[in-house]
């Protein structure tokens, strides 16, 4: 039977180089109906063509042409069941938390509640099952809620590096060790982002706070939720893994599209071969999917036999920019195994999480429509 559902969403953060993602994405989706459109006070009043500078390379959906921009303040957006952020995080942590405040879900992009003990920090394609813990954020809110939460989705970078990672615990069991070496597009970092003057022709090996945020990310997201003797939630890092991460991260004169050189030790001895890594890497599929989640990519993990791939411009529209591709698999002779990831930031790194994120809310039903 068809699936009806008509839930109205809102876009914060909609003139951004994620809040534009969101729009295109959302003007096609077969459940979310864009109702309102939040960013600065800057392109509040204005109808979105004239707020935003619309950078995709397919025009304005016809959904959005007449929408005008709201500042960011509740009253505006209480029709939503759903709000999406895409909101610098300068911003983010006071609004988005405004917003939980007046019972509505949020769905972050933004870094500001990812460390948060009952916030679930949600890589869809691996950890859906975090999700639970909302109901004990709503609980502990002073004062309680039933209808208002958030949930964020990973750093970009952290999020194409966790999904392989998924895939290899799942198979193999325990991680230890990981060193992850980034190759970081420009529209990680929102328009009109780092100079040309210093990108081009050049690589800058640092990116602030990046390092930080994949070493630990990477932790909550795999780690497990454990309940203490009171029953209470809460994230344990290591519940399943002894892991410890490394990050280096550098920008690179890319568009779209994050890539990162990862090499990871495995806890049990032997581990795996090369071939056994790629055929677990390729039969991995995310539970979103089977959860029936109408945005998760049909193929999680594309494995490439060819040396020179993944690349940027020709893998970074695998699974319209949902999915993540890997290749160069080969053994370590520091650690055990390494190969090369490229994921989409602005899609499945941003975007397309939150979505996912959201759909899955819906099918537990968290969220009413
Ligand atoms: N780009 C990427 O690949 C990724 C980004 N993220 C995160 O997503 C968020 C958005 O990033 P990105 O789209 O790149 O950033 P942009 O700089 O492109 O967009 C920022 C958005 O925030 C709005 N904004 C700025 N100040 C205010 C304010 N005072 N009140 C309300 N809205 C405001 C802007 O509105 P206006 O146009 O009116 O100024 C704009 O819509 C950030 O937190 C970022 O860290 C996460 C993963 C990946
Ligand atoms: N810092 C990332 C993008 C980003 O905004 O990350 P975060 O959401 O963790 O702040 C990049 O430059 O590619």
């Amino acid at each position: 039977m068809e699936d009806t559902r008509r839930i109205n969403v809102g876009i914060l953060g909609a003139t951004g180089t994620v809040g534009q993602r969101f729009i295109t994405l959302l003007s096609t989706h077969p459940w979310f109906v864009i109702h309102k459109l939040g960013a600065s006070p800057r392109s509040a009043g204005k109808l979105y063509p004239k707020a935003a500078n619309w950078k995709q390379v397919t025009p304005i959906p016809s959904a959005v042409r007449e929408m005008v921009v709201h500042e960011c303040k509740p009253e505006h957006f209480a029709d939503c069941a759903i709000i999406f952020s895409g909101l610098d995080s300068d911003v983010a942590g006071d609004i988005e938390n405004a917003f939980r405040k007046a019972e509505l879900a949020v769905f972050s992009n933004a870094k500001n509640y990812r460390r948060d003990p009952n916030v679930p920090l949600i890589v869809p394609l691996v950890n859906p099952s975090h999700l639970s813990i909302i109901a004990q954020q709503q609980a502990l809110h002073s004062p309680p809620l039933s209808k208002g939460f958030i949930v964020t989705n990973a750093n970009c970078s952290t999020t194409g590096i966790v999904i392989p990672l998924a895939a290899l615990e799942k198979a193999f069991g325990p991680l230890e060790q990981v060193i992850a070496t980034t190759m970081q597009a420009i529209s990680g970092g929102g328009y009109p982002g780092v100079p040309s003057l210093d990108i081009l022709d050049n690589i800058v090996p640092f990116i602030s706070g990046e390092e930080e945020k994949i070493e630990w990310e990477t932790l909550k997201i795999l780690g497990g939720l454990t309940e203490d003797d009171q029953g209470r939630k809460q994230f344990d890092m290591h519940a399943r893994s002894p892991l410890r991460v490394s990050a280096s991260c550098n920008r690179v004169p890319v568009i779209d599209g994050h890539t990162a050189c990862v090499s990871v030790r495995f806890a049990r001895r032997p581990p795996p071969s090369p071939q056994q890594v790629r055929e677990a890497l390729g039969a991995y599929t995310a539970d979103a999917l089977t959860l029936g989640a109408p945005s998760a990519p049909v193929h999680t993990i594309s494995v490439h036999e060819e040396p020179d791939r993944p690349q940027p411009r020709l893998d970074r529209y695998f699974q319209e920019g949902a999915g993540v591709s890997v290749g160069r698999v080969r053994q370590c002779q520091v650690l055990d195994i390494k190969f090369v990831v490229l994921a989409n930031n602005v899609s499945i790194g941003a975007a397309t999480s939150s979505i996912i994120n959201a759909e899955l809310a819906v099918l537990r039903g968290v969220v009413q429509g």
